[in-house]
């Protein structure tokens, strides 16, 4: 293992002590004038690259605005690009070090060129003006080599996915929200080869207006969410297991990475669409206004507890509930040509499990993969990106003021201390939407990921959607842990 280099050079043009030690970090002391005292910069968190020419090294830092002796270390608010530029006595000495500096970053397995899927259309339709401005540069520090595709229309991601020479890629990117990237990991598992296109590293660069799963990385290694942060942690190249989870009915399959929401949270979701010209309000807006107008839904759900969940609904007839689910498996394993290729959804083997049950009505019901769903939302603290499960967070009945206040606590998770919410942790589900209690002729939306799935009769229709599969018949969902992979700031 090589030790510590050190040697007189100049920081910024003032004399300096500096040293570039075994483990990554970068230190020097400046002895005199303004910029007097010590500074240090750990390559590994805080720099983005480095060219060097002749004796001069410059160090592409990401460091906080903060001023202190340690301005790479923490995470001191927000971060901007700053240079340092090392001056070396000598062309040899600089060489030296240059290639100490390209041996360790190699060493860091940071993604070297990759494949961005940009969606101009996304949220505020700013993704375009977003990348050159805040994420390219960046990317050009790092030295990171990009091919950039523009999504053109929906499901575009998922046809190129489908085809793309992944080879050619250390990661595949999407500036957008989540729905681009729940296409990509769809277009991926529909592949022959889906066994390893799946395991290329996806990272997501929050421009939507759905960015859950960004906010969810940077949360979990303690980083504030910004689009900056989010190029980082790309750049940063660490890699985190993300369980995929198979929604099927009948011979229909999709891939879900977010969430399943069935009820108050998937009739906000859809049908605010149609407030959308009062910005990020219209949530709000159509949040209060479906809590005053209360909808409850029957149906009914089966799900296997993760072990220690056990206590909530009933216990379901054990062979009933392996039969239903065998023969749902079937039908979309041996149904339809199309679905044969590709990834057929996870070996689930239930014979040990005991499926419990609880009947409707129901105000809501979410599966949620990962902690946030959106920037402020948090309807399942503790998911796990990998645990093999899915949160469940279930409303059956509340009274209105007791509503309210959950919504508002989903901003920081703590809803789910309320007695009206279920929490629990279940390893397979299965949900059959019924009609609106009080309303029979209409019946509610499933959204995954933020696309309707299903949706019943005389409800709210927006756009183009595809609603691939029928609203009634039982839907399953299983969990393959740790499927995906994602690039994460730690
Ligand atoms: N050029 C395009 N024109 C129209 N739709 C597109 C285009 N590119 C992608 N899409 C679709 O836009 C949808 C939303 O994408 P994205 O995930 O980027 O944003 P979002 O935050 O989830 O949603 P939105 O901002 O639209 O509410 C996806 O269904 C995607 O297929």
């Amino acid at each position: 293992m090589e030790g510590t280099m050190t040697e007189r050079i100049q920081v910024n043009g003032l004399p300096a002590e500096a040293s570039f030690t075994a483990g990554g970090d970068l230190r020097w002391r400046v002895d005199g004038g303004a910029g007097r005292g010590e500074q240090s910069l750990a390559v590994e968190s805080s720099v983005l690259g480095f060219t060097a020419e002749g004796r001069e090294i410059t160090v592409r830092a990401f460091v906080s605005q903060l001023k202190g002796p340690f301005c790479g270390v923490g995470n001191l608010g927000n971060r901007v690009m700053k240079n340092f530029v090392l001056e070396m006595p000598t062309e040899v000495v600089a060489k030296m070090w240059s290639e100490r500096l390209r041996k360790y970053i190699d060493s860091l397995g940071r993604p070297k060129r990759i494949f961005i899927f940009l969606n101009p259309y996304g949220g505020k339709k700013s993704a375009r003006k977003i990348f050159h401005t805040e994420i390219r540069p960046l990317l050009l520090a790092a030295n990171i080599i990009y091919t950039l595709q523009e999504t053109e229309y929906q499901l575009h991601a998922q046809e190129l996915a489908y085809k793309l020479d992944f080879l050619n890629y250390d990661g595949i990117v999407c500036v957008s929200g989540d729905g681009v990237l729940v296409e990509v990991v769809n277009g991926l598992l529909q592949r022959e080869d889906w066994d390893t296109a799946i395991k290329v590293p996806l990272g997501i660069i929050p421009a939507g207006t759905g960015n859950g799963l960004a906010k969810s990385i940077l949360d979990a290694a303690g980083e504030n969410y910004s689009i900056q942060n989010a190029t980082f942690a790309v750049i940063r190249g660490h890699k985190r297991a993300l369980d995929v989870t198979t929604v099927l009915q009948g011979n229909t399959k999709f891939f879900s990475i977010l969430m399943l929401s069935w009820g108050l949270i998937a009739d906000i979701d859809i049908e605010s669409e149609k407030y959308r010209w009062m910005g990020d309000t219209r949530l709000d807006f159509y949040c209060i206004l479906r809590v005053m107008k209360l909808r409850k839904y029957h149906g009914n759900i089966e799900y296997i507890p993760a072990p220690g969940h056990e206590s909530f609904g009933k216990p379901k007839n054990e062979r009933e509930a392996i039969a239903g689910n065998i023969e749902i498996s079937k039908q979309g394993r041996d149904g339809d040509v199309d679905v044969l290729h590709g990834y057929q959804g996870p070996n689930c083997c239930f014979d040990d499990s005991v499926w419990r049950f609880l009947e409707g009505p129901f105000i809501s019901i979410m599966l949620v993969n990962v902690p946030w769903v959106g920037k402020d939302a948090m309807p399942a603290p503790e998911a796990k990106f990998s645990d093999g499960f899915l949160d469940l967070v279930l409303i059956k009945d509340c009274p209105k003021s007791a509503l309210a206040s959950i919504l508002l606590k989903t901003g920081n998770g703590s809803h789910v201390k309320s007695p009206y919410v279920m929490y629990l942790k279940v390893k397979a589900f299965r949900l059959v939407p019924g009609n609106r209690v009080g309303d029979s002729a209409k019946g509610g939306i499933v959204d995954v990921d933020g696309e309707v799935v299903a949706r019943g009769e005389g409800v709210y229709m927006c756009g183009q959607e595809r609603d691939p599969m029928s609203y009634g018949p039982p839907i399953l969902l299983t969990v393959d842990k740790g499927l995906a992979t994602v690039f994460s700031s730690r």
